[in-house]
């Protein structure tokens, strides 16, 4: 059985990003070495720019690992809130240029009708991924499993990949990789960033209440281990 969550604190983001980066890029290249090639799901939002930016020139193989999202907003990739745009200008740039990236964005209007084409796409990654890193915000969502989403209960007890999630207090239809999915993994990171989020944590860590808060999912469960990683500053 695996303990509770491993709180890991830094004074400032670029602190932290040093460590974790090299932290990831450790068990990204030991994968390579033992199984030919890795799996990293990233985060979008607003904290992982600058560890997107000291992952992107650690020495690994890059070339064997694929990336992927733990979700998407349905925009296109050029738009400002589009994650994979995100991941494209501050994390395959540098070393990591040249990974393989597996957007969950695709031609459909809808997410619900980019479901099917996105899970085919997932299924062709190694699994369990490598490494998974979550952000979390201010209401306690994780991914896209959004507390205010009708979709919710289905995020956190599906066994598909991943699914359509209209948030009603954030902006553009998502898709979003189950809680099924994002707990197959080998390591999860959870990063956050500022005082209000550690707020939020200590909250999330004082119930079980995962329909309020669906972190709770991912910080309460004992088979994957979990990591959390907060800088007071950015
Ligand atoms: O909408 C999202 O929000 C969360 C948290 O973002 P942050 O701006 O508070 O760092 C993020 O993890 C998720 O990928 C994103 O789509």
């Amino acid at each position: 059985m695996i303990s509770l969550p491993v709180l890991k604190t830094f004074d400032t983001a670029p602190e932290l990003a040093q460590v974790l980066a090299k932290k990831i890029a450790a068990q990204l290249q030991e994968s390579v070495d033992k199984k030919g090639s890795a799996s990293l799901v990233l985060s979008g939002g607003s904290t992982p720019l600058k560890l997107f930016a000291a992952l992107s020139t650690q020495a690994i193989d890059w070339q064997e690992v694929f990336v992927t999202l733990a979700d998407e907003r349905w925009v296109s990739p050029e738009h400002a809130d589009s994650n994979e745009r995100l991941v494209r200008e501050h994390l395959l740039v540098n070393r990591a240029a040249s990974a393989k990236f597996r957007g969950l964005k695709n031609i459909h209007s809808t997410p619900e009708q980019g479901v099917q084409m996105t899970t085919e796409v997932l299924s062709n990654l190694p699994r369990p991924f490598d490494v998974v890193i979550l952000g979390m915000g201010n209401d306690g969502h994780t991914a896209s499993l959004f507390p205010c989403s009708e979709q919710l209960t289905q995020g956190l007890e599906t066994e598909a990949m991943c699914l359509a999630v209209h948030p009603t207090t954030a902006p553009h239809g998502r898709l979003s990789l189950s809680l099924s999915a994002l707990l197959n993994s080998r390591q999860i990171y959870l990063h956050l960033q500022g005082e209000a989020k550690q707020q939020v944590l200590e909250q999330a860590l004082s119930s079980d209440d995962v329909m309020a808060m669906p972190i709770r999912a991912v910080l309460k469960q004992r088979n994957t281990p979990v990591d959390v990683y907060w800088s007071k500053n950015s």
